[in-house]
């Protein structure tokens, strides 16, 4: 079995958390609440900030000029079309994309972005191993919801599925996923675990992300995960 197919077999359970989450499927069933929506995109801008900052620093570290070309692609999508997919999320509830940035990356969001960040001072291998969750999980769930739920063309959030159900993004994940099993295999037993425990806490930041919409987490106001009031 591949690495990465092992990766997701091993974590299959976060992968469901990631689904299940009463965020995503607010996002699915058109229940989420403003509140949540314009918080998670306003930490999201600031998070997709970081993760052009890890495919500067996978270029630093690029062997061979395909390497360069991927992160180059890989950044001009994020600069060209994801903005996109989040508009429409806040959009539906009259809420201007560029207003909604907020000041300062929320707990769970900074933990996250410094996590990756530090992954792109590590070897290639740890950062892609640290990058690959991000767009594994987006495109796996829309892909699902697409299957299970079949959103309509009226859907509110309709651009969201249409990016994330792509031929790019589903694409992207094949290529991502060759990538990191290449370097893995090449890898030692050393950076091969910490390419492990990057794609792990990666994972676990991507459930703790909606988590952090949900609960409105800020530096000011802690969840109610943390102050014991959640039922
Ligand atoms: C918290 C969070 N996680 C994942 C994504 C999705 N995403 C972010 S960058 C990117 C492109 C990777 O090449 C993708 C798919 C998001 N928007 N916010």
């Amino acid at each position: 079995m591949s690495f990465t197919a092992e990766l997701r077999d091993i974590h299959a359970d976060l992968f469901e958390a990631f689904w299940a989450h009463p965020f995503f499927q607010g996002l699915l069933d058109g229940t989420a609440t403003r509140d949540a929506v314009v918080h998670y995109v306003g930490q999201d801008v600031g998070y997709l900030q970081a993760f052009l900052r890890c495919y500067g620093l996978g270029q630093a570290m690029a062997p061979t000029p395909d390497w360069t070309a991927f992160f180059m692609d890989g950044a001009r999508i994020m600069l060209e079309e994801e903005p996109d997919a989040h508009r429409a999320l806040v959009e539906h509830f009259g809420v201007d994309y560029e207003a909604c940035q907020e000041s300062r990356l929320a707990p769970t969001a900074k933990a996250y972005a410094n996590h990756m960040e530090l992954a792109g001072h590590d070897t290639l291998g740890v950062l892609m191993a640290a990058l690959l969750p991000c767009q594994w999980t987006y495109t796996w769930a829309a892909l699902r919801a697409e299957r299970e739920q079949a959103p309509g063309a009226d859907h509110p959030f309709r651009a969201w599925f249409d990016f994330y159900t792509s031929e790019e993004c589903q694409q992207l994940v094949v290529d991502y996923r060759r990538r990191t099993d290449a370097l893995a295999a090449a890898a030692g037993t050393a950076e091969r675990q910490r390419m492990a425990e990057a794609f792990a806490d990666s994972l676990y930041y991507e459930v703790a992300f909606w988590q952090m919409a949900a609960t409105g987490e800020t530096w000011d106001r802690l969840p109610a995960r943390v102050l014991g009031t959640e039922d």
